[in-house]
């Protein structure tokens, strides 16, 4: 099973730190909450769960069954949901997806798959027939992004506030999915200021901010 350990992780920002100390374990099966006020350092921590930014002191390893994961192995079982990801805004849903899973080597989608993935994150097929992404509205996006997500088959969620700009359905779903994969051993860090959110968790890493 898959497996992230902080050691000792201290993250600053031109001399100013934003994250000190810190050390957790977080394994597959589980979903982690990240919680604190705005500006605490949740995004950073995500950031560095995802290798886009290194620790000034620490470590962050991945294992799987005890083996620690190059990390091109380790990114390409991430699946990583940001405020920052766009999806490309002139193709269209469908495209979006052939293009992302390709991107990952994984097969396309069958037009029942297709249908069936719509309609788990809450999007009517019609409603994105045929219309590039930079028509959908902002919860829409994230529903797509979400979407690509799930078909990524990535088992290392990376999720920074992923129930931003949806409604209460569409939060619902979030809360939904990230339960049923972290139930399938999928390991799930969501950074999040959403009390439903965080009472999915299992366990919960609260930055205080400095
Ligand atoms: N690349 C950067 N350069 C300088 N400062 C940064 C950088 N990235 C983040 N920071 C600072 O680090 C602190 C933590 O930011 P971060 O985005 O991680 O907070 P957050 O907890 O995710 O906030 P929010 O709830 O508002 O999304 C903030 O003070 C921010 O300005």
């Amino acid at each position: 099973m898959v497996s992230l350990t902080f050691s000792d992780v201290t993250k600053r920002f031109a001399g100013r730190t934003v994250i000190e100390h810190l050390s957790a374990e977080l394994a597959g099966g589980t979903v982690t909450a990240v919680t604190g006020e705005n500006g605490s350092g949740k995004s950073t921590l995500l950031k560095m769960a995802a290798k886009l930014l290194l620790p000034d002191e620490g470590k962050i390893v991945a294992r799987d069954g005890g083996q620690e994961l190059s990390k091109a192995a380790y990114r390409a079982r991430i699946g990583l949901v940001t405020p920052e990801f766009h999806a490309y805004p002139k193709l269209t849903a469908r495209e979006n997806l052939d293009f992302f899973l390709g991107f990952r080597r994984a097969a396309p989608l069958s037009p029942v798959q297709y249908e069936q993935l719509l309609a788990r994150v809450g999007l009517a097929s019609d409603q994105v027939a045929g219309k590039f992404v930079e028509h959908f509205s902002t919860g829409m996006r994230k529903r797509l992004h979400l979407a690509i997500l799930l078909a990524s088959e990535a088992d290392i969620w990376l999720l920074d506030e992923p129930g931003a700009n949806l409604d209460d359905a569409g939060r619902s779903m979030v809360r939904r999915e990230a339960r049923r994969a972290a139930d399938a051993g999928k390991l799930v860090l969501l950074a999040t200021n959403d009390r439903e959110e965080e009472a999915v968790a299992d366990a919960c890493i609260s930055l205080s901010g400095h």
